[in-house]
């Protein structure tokens, strides 16, 4: 799926009519976008220091280094069609918006101490995330991102963090398999981007198992706290499907390719200690000192400086977000591709007839 020139011209006419300002760091990336995509990669000589604008401006086109122009066109159009479906949601304002998070049952949203706390809360599914799941986390960071408190995290009700994917998500769809796929790809694509850019401190508080999205996205959080009762599970392969989450970029970064491979391609289940000694894990617990443990910890980084915290995450993330967007924005053409696959389909037969099976 390749935007034409025509979806670029329509991009470039839809900027012009957002409702909302997308604010200096997301203009800067339309920027960026939009010179590699007409011009190609940035050589023009570096403006001044003090040519503050122009500099910012350089900076951001020159980070996408070479860059197909086709591929900064495409991410130029999801770009701006993210942009437009979050600038077309019912203008409830803010507050409105606050409240529609904290009404979601399966997703609860508490501050306290200076943090957001979200919590997967569907134990009797040992908390698999549904579409609307998917909506709740997207709005709850874009309302934690502006709030007052100073950091996120994540944690989950009952004996699981969360088993991923609630794979029953698409079988109910009435428009057919090829537009469950496509609404799914760009639901997917909303709710990594919304981990990518979250400004503040991301910490997951892992109490228990986690499976498939809810492990690949820790490669986009700054702390994950584990008790030794967690394990880390992406059966992608099994599942007939391909990881996300920026998971085929940060987990090779973090770990080294074989250790990736083993778990993004031969679904390899890793223990607490040895997720902590591949360097996904922060540090692990145990499980009867846990909570007290970690919580006790959380609220002690809440009292540091939230500004600093937050221009150094920019710092450390900067460079890289420009790459975690492309890979991103490829992951889920590849999702589209595979989900009307026969692959995905028998794997999914198997789980939920999985129970039915065991009985004869
Ligand atoms: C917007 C689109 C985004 C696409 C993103 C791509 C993401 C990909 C992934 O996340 S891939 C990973 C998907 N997850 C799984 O494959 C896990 C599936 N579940 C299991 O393997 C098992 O349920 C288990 C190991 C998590 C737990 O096993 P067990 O202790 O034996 O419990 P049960 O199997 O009886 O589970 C209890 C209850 O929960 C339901 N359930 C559990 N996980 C899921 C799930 N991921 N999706 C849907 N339902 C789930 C399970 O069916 C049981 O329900 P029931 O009691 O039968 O009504």
């Amino acid at each position: 799926m390749r935007a034409s020139q025509q979806d670029f011209e329509n991009a470039l006419n839809q900027v012009k009519l957002l409702k909302k300002d997308p604010g200096n760091e997301v203009k800067l990336r339309l920027y960026a976008l939009y010179k590699q995509a007409t011009d190609g990669p940035c050589n023009m000589p570096k403006p001044g220091m003090l040519d503050f604008v122009n500099k910012a401006k350089w900076d951001a086109w020159n980070a996408l280094g070479s860059l197909p122009k086709e591929t900064a066109r495409q991410n130029y159009v999801d770009l701006v069609s993210s942009l437009s479906s979050s600038s077309e949601a019912p203008s409830q304002g803010k507050r409105g918006a606050d409240e529609k998070a904290r009404e979601s049952k399966d997703i609860l949203v508490t501050s306290e101490d200076g943090i957001t706390k979200i919590t997967f809360n569907r134990p009797t599914k040992k908390n698999a995330i549904t579409s609307q799941m998917y909506r709740d986390i997207i709005l709850a960071l874009k309302n934690a991102s502006t709030d007052n408190t100073v950091m996120a995290v994540f944690t989950g009700t009952g004996d699981y963090y969360c088993s991923g994917n609630d794979l029953t998500n698409f079988t109910s769809a009435t428009g057919g398999i090829e537009e469950a796929a496509s609404n799914g790809a760009v639901l997917l694509r909303d709710f990594v981007n919304s981990f990518i850019d979250f400004p503040k401190p991301l910490v997951a508080v892992v109490n228990g198992p986690a499976v498939g999205i809810s492990v690949t996205l820790l490669g986009l959080f700054d702390g994950v706290f584990a008790s030794d009762r967690a394990t880390f599970h992406t059966p992608f392969s099994q599942l007939g499907q391909s990881p996300e989450a920026c998971s085929s970029y940060t987990f090779p970064k973090m770990m080294g390719s074989a250790k990736a491979a083993e778990m993004l391609l031969f679904g390899k289940k890793l223990t607490a200690r040895e997720a902590w000694a591949q360097g996904l894990v922060t540090e692990v617990f145990p499980e009867n000192t846990f909570e007290t443990e970690v919580w006790t910890r959380l609220k002690t980084y809440a009292k540091l400086p939230p500004n600093v915290m937050r221009i150094s995450k920019e710092l450390i993330r900067k460079h890289e977000k420009q790459k975690l967007y492309t890979v991103n924005a490829e992951k889920c053409a590849a999702a589209l591709e595979r989900m009307p696959r026969e692959e995905y389909a028998k794997a999914l037969r198997n789980f939920l007839f999985r129970k039915a099976k065991a009985k004869l």
